[in-house]
């Protein structure tokens, strides 16, 4: 069986990861982090589509690493129509689904329109893995309070479920018999409870539910956010932007980099250091939260995103949620392998890709 080489993409809310494989083997990785102000200039995320594939072809043509020799690419799905987990190819309606975010804007929108470009100029697949809007809501978690408003399922799917099956592993357990509390925290942060090999409740890490992070707002008091709306001081979207891109840490602190702040903390900064310890705090509850949607039997709560090498901060969360149950910490994802893996399933004929539904139909 000869070699399948396959381009990975991540694009997420302050970085754009991209790994090349060989089969299971990593040639190639690179995290390119951006500044606030590069990605923060363009209105819609869809702006950044020739500025983010332009990143990834310029490392790859740096690294020496030609595409003619690909046989596939994958990209982080974004935020379509509620489906079921897998491996899926990029067709036309994801597309269109995509471009015009039909559950709203977020980078990984971008990547499986980035992969269908480079995958067609070679005529090649492109597909997505286990996109951010994977729905596996236990009914109850659905029911908001406003019936026009139900939960939705936005979140980190891709690295939730990987680090559930390898916090599953370390624990000598299938995951389908494992309860876990997964956490990522990246520039989004989720928090979801893990049963059955379901995520059967889990915060919207995108449009303001859970806790704040590096650039969200997470839950805010909802009458006062009305207020805000109502007040004929702000457009829809730069209230938007409060609640995704300019809120959390950058809100308060100016900087969605977490080293940052930790460097504020250690300069003594105070501010820094309360709203620091306050997103600590607020994850905290999350999970608080999550053990009893769990009914108290939680094999282990598992830490995981670039907040997670914090060693300070992550002893925040720890000290105040250990009692619930063991925190296994796996800083950084497993996302590019994640989507490698998938990617590899199909080419090797494991799996067959499943086809995302035409909705006009
Ligand atoms: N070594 C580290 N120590 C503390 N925080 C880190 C470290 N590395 C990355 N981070 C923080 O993690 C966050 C980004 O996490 P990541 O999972 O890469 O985000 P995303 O994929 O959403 O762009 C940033 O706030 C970044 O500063
Ligand atoms: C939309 C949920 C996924 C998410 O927040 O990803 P990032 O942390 O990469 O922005």
């Amino acid at each position: 069986m000869h070699t399948h080489r396959i381009l990975v993409i991540n694009p997420g809310s302050t970085s754009t990861k991209i790994g090349v494989f060989d089969d299971e083997e990593v040639i190639f990785e690179k995290t390119i982090r951006h500044q606030p102000d590069e990605v923060n200039q363009y209105k819609r995320i869809i702006d950044q589509y020739e500025f983010r594939k332009q990143v990834i072809l310029d490392e790859l043509d740096q690294e020496g690493i030609s595409i003619s020799k690909l046989s596939a690419v994958c990209g982080r799905g974004g935020l379509l129509r509620p489906i079921e987990g897998g491996t899926y190819e990029v067709n036309e309606a994801m597309l269109e689904d995509l471009k015009n975010g039909y559950n709203g804007e977020h980078a990984s929108n971008l990547g499986g329109m980035i992969a269908h470009e480079i995958a067609r100029s070679l005529n090649i697949g492109a597909y997505i893995v286990d996109p951010v809007v994977v729905d596996e809501l236990h009914d109850l978690a659905r029911v908001s309070g406003v019936p026009e408003i139900p939960r939705k399922s936005i979140f980190h799917a891709l690295n939730q479920k990987a680090v559930a099956r390898r916090a599953a592993k370390d624990l000598e357990k299938p995951y389908r018999d494992t309860r876990l509390i997964v956490t990522h925290m990246g520039g989004g942060i989720t928090v979801g409870a893990h049963a059955g090999g379901r995520v059967i409740d889990v915060n919207n890490g995108l449009h303001g539910d859970g806790p704040f992070s590096p650039e969200r707002a997470g839950t805010v008091p909802a009458g006062d956010l009305v207020s805000l709306c109502f007040s004929g001081q702000y457009y829809r979207d730069e209230v938007m932007k409060k609640l995704v891109g300019q809120g959390g840490l950058m809100a308060y602190l100016d900087t969605n980099d977490a080293r940052e702040v930790e460097k504020m903390v250690e300069h003594g900064d105070q501010k820094a250091s309360l709203v620091y310890e306050s997103m600590a705090y607020q994850i905290a509850k999350e999970i608080g939260s999550m053990s009893a949607v769990l009914e108290g039997k939680v094999d282990a709560i598992a830490l995981t995103g670039g907040l997670a090498y914090g060693k300070k901060f992550v002893e925040e969360i720890s000290k105040r949620v250990h009692w619930i149950a063991d925190v296994l910490v796996y800083p950084g994802e497993n996302e590019l392998e994640a989507l490698n893996e998938g990617t590899l399933r199909v080419l090797n004929n494991e799996e067959v890709p499943k086809q995302y539904p035409n909705f006009a139909e």
